[in-house]
């Protein structure tokens, strides 16, 4: 036996067999439990002969071999495969078993069909398998989370112990590891999240004996009857995401159930212990007292292709857009095999898997921009009910009150889920705070020794990704502040001296305001580098200048690169002044009246590196105008990127052929084989708008609030979080994007005559001669009606004609016609001639160090 912690608490070796006794005897050709999808979701029991496996090596990618030898999966088995949760009906006798064979016989010579699940099941009402579900049931009624509370995190890496090492800075929390015996193995669980603890009794929404308040349809989907876990066959690197247990079943008979997606986090928590890897594989039945019915994540699944996301969403999980996608994919793939091309077609199958699977294909997270957040009620799926009463705690506010806050309370206050982020920022406060308890002999030198050790292991703690976050102390402070307490005792109990977390909370906001805003700059400086060299490349380029988006005057390439840098500068310039404003200290404020104790905020501030304590206490717990400014500067930037977006989106069309992406930031079409899309640029474009979208809920949630802290000013931290990791995203990928695309100087020059782009400079030169502007003007105009009448450029226009329109021309107006000649005329401050951008270049080169 092989003992696997996988990321989600599944592993491609995890298998039970299918005894399909549908007919296929093991022959992929012939129908078994998943016929048209054989390839993919093939019944593995029956079908594991020698012939179909060898098929299925040479069917199937090794991809999620290697992702479960990546992750220390002891690997069993050549293919890859994931779970189905089937839902055979086990009543035998309430005819759709009976349905089905009925079927079969009737529909003998008519298309072929999804035969039915139930097939793989028959003949398995053994003792053994009662009991085990007997005790799965029980499991997961009295533990399974309230579906409101779930999240499933759509990927997780599937090495996430490497992840985390990898970027200890970046620690996130992981799921939980899964134990041989299928249980979270809570408490070394590195940076779990632990959740709010179910309570029996009144308050308890996550016990299966307290009646539901909602109508049956409302209600959380249950155990189905018979629910059976059956491995399938080759989920190319579906072991490799979180994508959880997918149960894919095609039944002829089938009116109320095809398929279904469990959640992979019930599963995750509360695995059946015969999935665990076994030498003994058997299927896992689980029995409960519905009638056969899939679950699509909440919603009934019914049996043709369109009636299937019918049903009631559930709270919290109907909107998760990978369930739906793989619903979506299931559906197109059951009609794919319902066409007669999928029966004529060999590879149909293949390509129905393919299609499939796509749903899959996604990234591995960077761990760093998405840290994966555990539901709040994961653990208490995860834990035995006596585990789960022996986790509960006081509160450290507790003395007050008799009662703990319900599950839902819990939920909707912690704030644990995503202000873990600001962990360094929260120790860093807690130990120029503890410093300065004891300088003012508000606690001993030795407390403060052992204070200050205290933090510094749960810090390395979280960096090493072992610590234990938890719902149920609700945010950073507390679980710091309670894991400290744990861990050196009494002196731990001093550090919340004249403080309040209220104080607490804003100078951690603002110290981590002070570095993501050093990040940004940093991030700004380097796309502006890599305009400057991109503009360096292409010192004499004309392109046309456009206004309304029509052609206008032709600038030179590298004049409309540095406007981009200008725009940029003042960008970084908005974020300084903003970083300078923020920079002061309101540790000591403490709720909002300050203290009657001797505390020096003077040095606190100068530990922490600010300028100065604030001044007013109430202004220091009251106000988040610095998370405002932030947003708005981000914002600012954001406009700039996404107009960035849109110029190097157009010029990249066919229409434009302007430049050319190479294909490293390029992205293809899943259908148009030709295509090459710029969507790092478009997503640049369209990720400005969740930036705005931040500011707007800040200002939102700010503008009723009464003077001091309001618990409201919990909600500002997604949308920072979210504003900050955005821009960063963009400025990265602007700046990715500039290194990697070329200008089409040829295409570009041939498209130069078009437009008239020299007009202007014309009716420069009619100025020069004396003709008042507006009287150029129209003189210019109908030069270029005469143009327009001879299809030609005004350059093309002999002198004769010229002076058709106007005697002033003479010889000398040859040189102020054609591109290069226009742009040559401008020399204003700041105009596009060339060695006003030349000086500009060289000016940009030097203040951003660029030396060759
Ligand atoms: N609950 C509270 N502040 C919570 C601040 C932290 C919170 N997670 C946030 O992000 O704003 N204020 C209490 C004081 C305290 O808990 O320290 C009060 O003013 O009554």
């Amino acid at each position: 036996m092989s003992t696997v912690a996988t990321p989600r608490g599944r592993s491609s070796q995890r298998r039970t067999r299918c005894k399909c006794a549908g007919g296929g005897g093991g022959d992929r050709a012939a129908a078994c439990c998943f016929n048209p999808l054989r390839s993919l979701f093939r019944c593995p029991g029956r079908g594991r002969g020698r012939r179909s496996r060898s098929r299925s090596r040479h069917t199937t990618p090794s991809k999620v071999r290697d992702a479960s030898v990546a992750g220390g999966v002891e690997q069993q088995s050549e293919e890859p495969s994931f779970f189905v949760y089937a839902m055979p009906n086990q009543g035998g006798g309430d005819g759709v078993t009976a349905d089905h064979s009925k079927k079969k016989k009737k529909k003998k010579h008519s298309k072929p069909r999804l035969p039915s699940i139930r097939s793989c099941f028959r003949g398995k009402k053994n003792k053994e398998r009662k009991a085990n579900a007997a005790a799965v049931v029980a499991r997961r009624q009295a533990l399974t989370p309230a579906p409101s509370l779930v999240t499933h995190p759509p990927h997780s890496p599937s090495t996430p112990e490497k992840t985390q090492a990898a970027t200890p800075s970046a620690t996130q929390p992981p799921s939980p590891a899964v134990t041989e015996n299928g249980r979270t193995n809570s408490p070394a669980t590195p940076n779990r999240i632990i959740p709010a603890t179910p309570r029996p009794g009144k308050h308890s929404t996550s016990s299966a004996s307290a009646p539901s308040p909602f109508p049956p349809q409302w209600q959380q989907p249950k155990q189905v009857e018979g629910l059976e876990i059956v491995e399938v066959a080759t989920g190319e690197r579906l072991s490799a995401h979180d994508v959880g247990l997918i149960e894919m079943v095609g039944s002829s008979a089938d009116v109320s159930a095809e398929s279904s997606v469990k959640s992979s986090l019930d599963y995750a928590n509360d695995p059946p212990q015969q999935l665990t890897v076994s030498s003994k594989r058997k299927p896992a039945v689980v029995k409960a007292t519905e009638p056969t019915r899939v679950w699509l994540n909440g919603n009934a699944v019914k049996g043709k292709a369109g009636e299937r996301f019918t049903g009631p969403p559930v709270a919290g999980e109907a909107d998760e857009l990978w369930a739906h996608d793989i619903a979506c994919s299931r559906v197109h793939a059951v009609m794919l095999a319902e066409t007669s091309w999928a029966k004529r077609t060999p590879s149909a199958t293949i390509l129905m898997a393919a299609a499939t699977s796509q749903s899959f294909l996604s990234p591995a997270p960077n761990p760093l921009l998405r840290p994966r957040i555990l539901p709040v009620a994961a653990a208490s799926t995860s834990m035995a009910s006596s585990e789960s009463e022996e986790r509960k705690e006081t509160k450290l506010w507790g003395g007050r009150f008799e009662e703990g806050v319900t599950d839902a309370v819990e939920g909707f206050t912690e704030s644990i889920s995503y202000d873990w982020q600001l962990y360094k920022y929260d120790i860093m406060g807690s130990k120029a705070h503890a410093s300065m308890l004891a300088a003012q002999g508000l606690i001993t030198a030795g407390d403060k020794d052992i204070i200050l050790e205290g933090l510094d292991q749960i810090e390395k703690l979280i960096q090493d990704g072992k610590f234990e976050w938890r719902t149920d102390r609700e945010d950073v402070h507390m679980n710091i502040e309670a894991a400290l307490i744990e861990k050196v005792g009494e002196p731990a109990k001093k550090l919340h001296t004249a403080r309040s977390r209220n104080d607490q909370i804003v100078t951690d906001l603002r110290l981590w305001c002070r570095d993501a805003i050093d990040k940004i700059l940093f991030r700004i400086k380097q796309f502006q580098v890599s305009l400057v060299l991109l503009a360096s490349k292409y010192v004499d380029l004309i392109v046309p200048g456009y206004t309304h988006l029509q052609r206008a005057q032709p600038v030179l390439l590298p004049h409309l690169l540095l406007s981009y840098v200008e725009q940029l500068e003042r960008d970084a310039g908005r974020l300084v002044n903003c970083r300078e404003r923020l920079n002061f200290c309101p540790l000591g404020a403490c709720a909002l009246a300050g203290t009657g104790l001797p505390i020096d905020r003077f040095k606190t501030a100068k530990d922490l590196k600010f300028t100065a304590p604030m001044k007013n206490s109430i202004d220091a717990v009251s106000d988040r105008d610095f998370v405002l400014e932030f947003l708005a500067a981000n914002s600012i930037a954001a406009v700039h990127l996404s107009r960035i977006g849109e110029e190097w989106v157009l010029w990249a069309s066919e229409e434009f052929g302007f430049l050319t992406p190479s294909d490293s930031v390029s992205t293809g079409s899943s259908i148009m084989p030709q295509k090459k899309n710029p969507d790092p640029m478009e997503l640049v474009r369209g990720k400005s708008a969740r930036v705005f979208g931040d500011l707007m809920t800040v200002l939102t949630l700010c503008k009723g609030l009464p003077q001091a802290y309001n618990r409201d000013l919990q909600e500002d931290k997604e949308p920072l979080f979210d504003s900050v990791k955005a821009v960063l995203g963009m400025l990265e990928v602007c700046t990715e994007f500039a290194q990697n695309i070329s200008f089409n100087s040829k295409r570009i020059q041939s498209s130069l005559p078009a437009g008239y782009l020299d007009a202007t400079t014309l009716a420069d030169y009619l100025v020069k001669k004396g003709v008042p502007f507006r009287t150029s003007h129209e003189i210019v105009g109908r030069s270029v009606a005469l143009c327009v009448s001879k299809n030609c450029q005004l350059a093309e226009l002999g002198l004769d004609d010229l002076k058709s329109v106007h005697p002033v021309f003479e010889g000398d107006v040859y040189e102020y016609l054609g591109v290069e000649n226009a742009v040559n005329k401008f020399i204003s401050y700041g105009s596009t001639g060339s060695e006003q951008v030349k000086k500009q270049l060289e000016d940009w080169r030097t203040q951003l160090g660029i030396s060759s």
